[in-house]
């Protein structure tokens, strides 16, 4: 499927059609933000943005999308507006792997309304997803430490999902993907091993080892619980290795893929090295996920490589990342929407989330929310409790949102997955532990300039 400006829901196309008739000229400016971090952890990590940015770079509606459309009862002239539509306008965003937190802008949309609403879908869409799949790979690659991982899920991913799953796994830590075209399309390193079918193939296991070593020498990797690991699959696989060396060859690993796998590992390391086969890998899968896994390496598990598919690629257990985007901002005036729920009232402005870092260039734990006309900030007060001031002091200020997007051309050249992959894990290793810890994580702080806060007071005032 080819993404157009018809991948979008079709409510804001029939809104889109009024602004065209009412307020053609609306400037508008949109937040988008999640209000609840996933997995009940203390951060997100911030991915789809390259994605989305090229996607808007291209947009427009094809004649079979206007042909479709004229079925819906559009008329005429706003159709012939969307033969021409392209995205024209300005974004301003985190950076693509950043660490990330709820309730305070990630991403600002600030373009003709038609233009900012007809793109909300696909943005939601690409944003939240990648976002989910990103922290998920990170809070695996927290507890994996300095074994690989190894993406197994594009099978079990929701259809297409795959393809961008794979992406924000390696945004978030992961080393390589069984996904062929997700690895081809992202420059992602490609590996993978064997399934069990193709050793059923066969009447007996040795002899599958046998023909896959000889055809598929480099990097080599034999599943070995087929049968029996300890009995059958282990002694296979070290008979191999020892034809593979008379070949001048090295077998690259051997997989496990049930049983007790921090057991098994530490059995079949002591056989490897027992035969002198101390180079052979160990890789491990089945239903892993970041518990476990972190379980397995307290149990002091020799495993080098983590093979990981459905809760990576499903972001189980959260169905869904629940980013949002809310209006700020309407031809130069602040916008609102209020709530019964004080953590939903939006925060009106174009806005600029300033982070405190302090001198050890650790993160704070706080970010600011001020003005986007305001150059720095020394005070910033609780959203809800005016008791609650904090001085920024010492603190050094880091703009967020910078202009990734100016007049619908992306302002910068693309990063690649690997150097955002690597800025995700040099902003992680700024984020003190307590807030990287599973159970209960430390909350990080918001805070809003005194003019924001005043501003949105009066806004809550003005329309209760
Ligand atoms: N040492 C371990 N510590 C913690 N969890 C483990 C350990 N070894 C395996 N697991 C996990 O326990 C679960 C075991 O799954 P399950 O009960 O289906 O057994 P299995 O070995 O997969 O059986 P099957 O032969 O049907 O494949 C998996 O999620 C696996 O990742
Ligand atoms: O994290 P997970 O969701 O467990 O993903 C990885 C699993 O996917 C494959 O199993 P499958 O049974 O599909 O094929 P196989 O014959 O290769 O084992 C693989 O063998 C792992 O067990
Ligand atoms: O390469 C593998 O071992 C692999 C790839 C996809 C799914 N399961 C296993």
């Amino acid at each position: 499927m080819t993404i157009t400006a018809a991948y979008t829901d079709l409510y804001q196309l029939t809104m889109a059609q009024v602004y065209f008739k009412t307020k053609p000229d609306g400037h508008a400016v949109f937040d988008y933000y999640y209000r609840n971090n996933p997995f009940k952890g203390g951060y997100g990590i911030f991915a789809g943005l390259e994605d989305i940015l090229n996607i808007l770079e291209n947009l427009h509606f094809t004649s079979s999308d206007i042909t479709y459309l004229e079925q819906h009862g559009f008329e005429l002239e706003f159709l012939n507006y969307l033969k021409t539509f392209r995205f024209n306008g300005n974004i301003y965003a985190c950076a693509e792997g950043d660490v990330v937190f709820p309730n305070r802008p990630i991403l600002q949309v600030e373009a003709n309304i038609i233009e900012a609403q007809i793109i909300e879908t696909c943005l939601l869409n690409i944003l939240n997803f990648q976002t989910l799949i990103a922290t998920k790979a990170s809070r695996i690659k927290h507890v994996a430490k300095n074994s690989l991982l190894l993406d197994m899920g594009f099978r079990r991913a929701h259809a297409t999902g795959a393809y961008y799953a794979t992406r924000a796994a390696a945004i978030g830590g992961f080393n390589s993907t069984s996904n062929v075209k997700a690895a081809a399309d992202y420059n992602i390193p490609c590996s993978g091993t064997m399934a069990h079918a193709f050793i059923q193939s066969y009447d007996n296991e040795l002899q599958a080892f046998r023909d896959f070593a000889r055809w598929r020498p480099n990097k080599c990797v034999l599943l070995i619980d087929t049968y029996n690991t300890l009995k059958s699959g282990l002694p296979n696989a070290i008979t191999v290795a020892k034809e593979m060396e008379a070949r001048g060859q090295q077998l690259f690993a051997v997989r496990l893929d049930s049983g007790d796998l921090a057991y098994l590992a530490k059995q079949t390391r002591q056989i490897l090295d027992a035969a002198n086969l101390q180079y052979v890998q160990i890789v491990a899968s089945n239903q892993l996920d970041e518990f476990v896994i972190k379980s397995i390496k307290e149990q002091a598990a020799p495993i080098d490589i983590f093979g990981v598919g459905t809760n990576l690629v499903t972001g189980k257990p959260d169905a869904a990342l629940d980013g949002v985007y809310k209006l700020t901002e309407f031809n130069g005036e602040p916008r609102i929407k209020l709530s019964e729920n004080q953590v939903k009232v939006t925060l009106p402005h174009k806005k600029q989330v300033f982070r405190l870092v302090d001198d050890q260039n650790m993160f704070y734990g706080a970010d600011a929310i001020t003005l986007h006309s305001e150059t720095t900030i020394s005070e910033m007060v609780h959203p809800f409790d005016p008791a609650k001031r904090l001085q920024i002091g010492s603190c050094n200020l880091e703009p967020l949102l910078q202009p990734v997007m100016l007049n619908g051309r992306k302002t910068k050249p693309p990063m690649s997955v690997a150097d955002i992959a690597n800025y995700s894990a040099a902003r992680l290793a700024q984020l003190p532990e307590e807030f990287k810890r599973f159970q209960n994580p430390h909350q990080y702080k918001i805070g809003l300039s005194t003019q924001l806060k005043e501003s949105r007071d009066y806004l809550m005032t003005k329309h209760k």
